[in-house]
């Protein structure tokens, strides 16, 4: 503790303060003035400093001189604990400091007594972690990933860090992210002779990862499970309130899995476990967030009770029953649509595992049905108001099968020789990991539960 307060300058955080303090106690604060409270006797500030969305009051005499001090204002205080009459605590300043001033009428963008629009908020980027919805937001966010990481650490999976630069774009359509130098100079000065200008750089085309699946797998036939929580990207011209160009995507493989249930039951112990530890750490958050999503906080249905399975054509069957109540036509090609995947949901009044897919419709590396190879061991989770949250499937892990398929990307010799040096049965999933933010908050723009969203036409900042 003590390490830490020194990390700290000595000033506590608002969030340990009204979790682990006692009244008596003699402390100091640093945060932004919220709204200030001129009282016959006291003077009432009320304090936030980003670790909660829990105010803190800070009370000081009112013969104090506080001409300096605004809305907005940074300001230290220190002094002793104790409880305000309402049962909370609150801190009886006999020092303040400002900081710095909060200037925060010239030209500021946020009214703190008014609500703004999400999409007002999102025109001022740089600001809006002082937005209280935001900050709620950005720390479930963390609050989240922590719960991700702490459960795979204790289930013994080995975090990658897959790379952002590679050479495939592993689920094989035309969605990619070029990269390479700015400077013609460079391109220029390392030029080779049988090597296309625009590639000297790595000697070869260079693209943001779409997934780091391929370099898991890699890891996965020497270190046994292994996991990622990377950025990926995804180059399309895609407006949906679903969709980012940049995005962070949790991914992980499995080793020696041999069947995709065991695959539908991990990521289904796996969300109802992480989201049960999100509600333990952060409910405040959660709550804050779901009432401003949605105008009122929410259960999640979903945490305790079975989740389902269904083939590829049982859920057909089900869509083609109900097909007058759809927009959209079922299309033997594309998989579902959006629609038609929240109305599965609806219909199954719980979370679906959609398995066995159309080889046809899925990627090469899924693992062939041995008895029906028009099928593939795959799975997409779809779930309440959000749709798909999850596509895994079983890895096939026969050299000569891959080799065999028509449509064999090229450049990808290394993933075959992973098989040839001993075939190890893997599968794994990815999982988006701001789509899970929106299921359990509400949020229905995906760029509100990202710091800086990227999208067709915006990569401010
Ligand atoms: N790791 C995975 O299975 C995720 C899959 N490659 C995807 O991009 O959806």
């Amino acid at each position: 503790m003590l390490l830490i307060k020194r990390f700290c300058g000595g000033f506590q955080r608002i969030n340990a303060i009204t979790k682990g303090s006692k009244p008596g106690e003699r402390l100091s604060v640093q945060g932004w003035i919220q709204n200030i409270r001129r009282l016959k006797k006291n003077i009432f500030f009320d304090l936030n400093d980003g670790s909660t969305m829990r105010k803190f009051q800070v009370v000081i005499p009112k013969n104090s001189d506080t001409k300096d001090i605004g809305v907005g204002s940074n300001i230290s205080a220190t002094g002793c604990v104790q409880t305000a009459p309402n049962g909370q605590l609150e801190l009886h300043a006999e020092h303040v400091e400002v900081i710095a001033d909060g200037n925060i009428t010239e030209g500021y963008p946020f009214s703190p007594k008014q609500q703004h629009s999400p999409e007002y908020v999102r025109e001022h980027l740089h600001l809006r972690s002082r937005v209280d919805y935001i900050a709620a937001q950005l720390r479930l966010r963390h609050r989240a990933m922590k719960a991700i990481h702490d459960y795979m650490d204790k289930l013994d999976f080995i975090q990658i860090n897959t790379p952002v630069l590679t050479t495939n774009d592993c689920e094989g359509a035309g969605e990619v992210f070029r990269v390479q130098p700015d400077s013609a100079d460079l391109l220029k000065e390392m030029t080779r002779p049988s090597i296309p200008i625009e590639q000297s750089y790595f000697d070869n085309k260079v693209f943001l990862s779409v997934s780091g699946q391929f370099h898991l797998e890699a890891m996965t036939y020497g270190l046994g499970n292994t996991y990622t929580l990377n950025p990926a990207f995804r180059a399309e011209n895609c407006k949906s309130p679903i969709h980012l160009s940049e995005f962070y995507m949790y991914e992980a493989e499995i080793a020696f899995i041999t069947n995709i249930s065991s695959l539908t039951e991990f990521i289904e112990k796996m969300i109802k476990a992480i989201t049960s530890r999100i509600i333990e750490s952060s409910l405040d958050d959660l709550k804050f967030c779901q009432e401003k999503a949605l105008g009122s906080a929410f259960d999640i249905p979903w945490l305790e009770s079975p989740w389902i399975t269904l083939s590829y054509d049982e859920a057909c069957d089900i869509i083609l029953a109900n097909k007058e109540k759809f927009k959209t036509e079922l299309k033997p090609a594309e998989g579902f649509s959006k629609e038609q995947e929240l109305y599965m949901v609806e219909y199954c009044q719980a979370p679906v595992f959609v398995v066995e897919w159309p080889a046809n419709q899925k990627p090469f590396y899924m693992k062939a049905v041995r008895s029906n190879p028009e099928r593939v061991h795959a799975l997409d989770l779809l779930m309440p108001g959000v749709g798909e949250l999850c596509g895994g499937s079983l890895r096939e892990n026969d050299e000569e099968r891959l080799r065999a398929l028509p449509h064999l990307p090229q450049g990808l010799e290394w993933y075959l020789e992973l098989r040839k040096y001993g075939g190890t049965p893997t599968g794994g999933f990815g999982m988006g990991f701001e789509r899970y933010l929106q299921l359990i908050t509400g949020v229905k723009n995906i760029r509100d539960v990202i710091p800086f969203p990227r999208y067709p036409h915006s990569c401010k900042l």
